[in-house]
């Protein structure tokens, strides 16, 4: 849509403009040019093994890091065409936060890879136990326009961590940084395992056809439906990270100034195309005005007298989605903004007061630079207007008082929930990300990618030993036998019956070592301890 784009989209040859169903870095004539043989190169891959010693992952994140350095530029290039985001937007938006979150996985990956041990039980203590982390397989990953290279990168960084091959699929819409991503990955990271598919519908249509071991899909709920009826074909699990109307309650006793600074960064960074951003105010009709006024001098400080000359404001990303927000400013009443320009996608930062909950802009997820404030008497007909609608993404109050924003936490449900900012909870790792109900499913971002693109099995290791303490468990069933299977299953730990254990386990121990290695002997010995056990019990102690 920016003209800037349209023209650098001219000068790209034929060959790179056009969508394609092939993986970068391998010639159409190569081993096969649709969405089956892509799939089938990396599930051959993944089943050579190699992406999963530890030090192969580690070797495809340090190579992906190295990418994201070596190729800033290009990359923030690529954001300029699309979004014309300015080169320190491009920075702090997206590059920094891969940047971070490679970090992250590259610290602690050995620890979240290793096989952790779990609590045991009676039945199996003189076993090992452990949850051993596993690939899942071959993962897709399908990114979305407004922050086309985090959120590509980000999910990549945590299915690569989790030891998947991993197909990505740009958003074609984000058609510079598609196009990018499909030329620069294949440079630093395995062509086999890691494919870059570029295209549209029919190209991501096609690739949904296939047997995936996870989808993660980013975009909007209405295809989230799609890729989710694709998966369950094969039973594919899918973490869905859609978006929806995320609400913003502007409790009276707040600082006004400092909220609203907060809102007004977070509602028009990336000229609202932000899938966190609040998509509306809830707040009382005496304090509204004050509202728009503190945005109104926050955009100015931002964005300077004339919003359209400040590099830090970006454009809308095409003319459907220049037309759709356009629409949703008929019959509104504009405080502020409101100009628009679709030769540029240019919209103006523009608030709108006295909103219906029933008009069109309060229908659909604006995802545009367009916050409509609507009146409501005070907290319960805020928590009232949210429940009445879908699950949010996100949800924010800001409030200097703390039963207001417990009330808020506990009488709703969204997502993430930041309090007294916004947006502010997808920069905590530690937090897990993703939706809930109508913004989606599943979560990622740090352990929580690695947790998401991998399976934790199960495992139980014993030995051959001690098959006498087994009986109770064989036919023919008896009384004495059900106490016993009663005894090992309903039995918990306590401390001082651990403490009763470790005493009885010594006496086997002394028990084994004077009869040194009498198996008669220990097995009757250990069933004494046991029978001991069960009586103290029984008795409760
Ligand atoms: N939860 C999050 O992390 C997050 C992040 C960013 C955006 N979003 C949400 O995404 C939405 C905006 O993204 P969008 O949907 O416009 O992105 P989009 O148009 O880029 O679509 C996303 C992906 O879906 C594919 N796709 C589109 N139509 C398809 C179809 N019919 N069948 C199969 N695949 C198809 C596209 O090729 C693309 O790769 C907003 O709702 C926003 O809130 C959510
Ligand atoms: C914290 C700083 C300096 C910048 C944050 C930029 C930002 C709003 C990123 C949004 C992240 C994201 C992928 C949102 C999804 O749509």
């Amino acid at each position: 849509c920016y003209p800037r784009a349209a023209s650098l989209a001219r000068r790209l040859p034929a060959s790179r403009r056009g969508l394609c169903l092939r993986p970068a870095g391998h010639s159409p004539r190569g081993a096969g040019t649709g969405g089956r043989q892509v799939v089938g190169r990396a599930r051959a891959a993944f089943g050579s093994g190699r992406c999963r010693p530890l030090e192969f992952r580690m070797q495809q994140l340090k190579n992906l890091e190295r990418m994201v350095r070596e190729k800033e530029e290009e990359i923030a290039a690529a954001l300029r065409a699309d979004l014309h985001k300015s080169g320190h937007n491009a920075y702090t938006h997206e590059i920094l936060t891969v940047l971070g979150e490679l970090a992250l996985v590259m610290e602690k990956l050995p620890s979240w890879a290793a096989p952790q041990p779990v609590k045991k039980n009676l039945l199996t203590m003189r076993d090992e136990a452990y949850i051993y982390p596993e690939p899942l397989g071959v993962v897709l990953v399908i990114g979305a326009w407004n922050y086309p290279f985090v959120l590509v990168m980000q999910p990549l960084i945590g299915a690569i961590a989790a030891g998947n091959a991993v197909v990505v699929k740009p958003s074609e819409v984000s058609e510079h940084m598609s196009q990018l991503i499909a030329d620069i990955l294949p440079q630093y990271l395995d062509q086999e395992l890691y494919p870059v598919v570029t295209g549209g519908v029919p190209e991501t249509t096609e690739l949904l056809t296939q047997r995936f071991d996870h989808i993660l899909y980013t975009g909007n709920s209405a295809v989230g439906k799609i890729v989710m009826a694709a998966a369950a074909k094969h039973l594919t699990p899918v973490t869905l990270e859609l978006g929806g109307k995320s609400p913003c309650y502007i409790d009276k006793n707040c600082d006004l100034a400092v909220a609203c600074r907060r809102v007004t960064w977070g509602k028009y960074v990336n000229c609202g195309q932000t899938c966190l951003a609040p998509d509306y105010v809830l707040c009382e009709p005496s304090i509204q005005s004050q509202v728009v006024e503190y945005i109104k001098a926050n955009l100015q400080e931002f964005y300077g007298e004339d919003v359209k000359k400040s590099p830090d404001y970006e454009r809308i990303i095409n003319k459907r989605h220049f037309r759709r927000i356009v629409s949703l400013l008929e019959g509104q009443k504009i405080a502020h903004g409101g100009e628009t320009d679709e030769a540029s996608c240019f919209i103006a930062p523009t608030v709108l007061t006295d909103v219906s909950p029933e008009s069109k802009v309060m229908e659909e997820e604006i995802f545009g630079p367009v916050l409509p404030i609507l009146s409501v008497k005070g907290v319960d007909e805020a928590i009232e207007f949210i429940n009445s609608r879908e699950k949010p993404l996100a949800l924010y109050v800001f409030s200097n008082d703390k039963k207001v924003i417990k009330r808020v936490i506990s009488e709703t449900s969204s997502g993430g929930v930041t309090v007294n900012d916004v947006i502010m909870h997808f920069f905590l790792p530690t937090l897990p990300f993703g939706g809930v109900g109508n913004s989606g499913m599943g979560t990622y971002h740090g352990k929580h990618s690695f947790e998401t693109f991998s399976h934790r099995r199960a495992c139980l290791i014993k030995d051959l030993k001690l098959e006498g303490l087994n009986k109770f468990r064989y036919m023919p069933n008896s009384q004495k036998k059900v106490d016993w299977t009663k005894f090992f299953v309903l039995k918990q730990f306590n401390k001082a019956r651990l403490g009763l254990i470790f005493l009885a386990l010594l006496g086997v121990l002394a028990a084994v070592v004077i009869k040194n290695h009498q198996s008669v002997l220990k097995r009757k010995a250990l069933l004494i301890v046991l029978a001991v056990q069960r009586l103290g019990w029984l008795s409760g102690c």
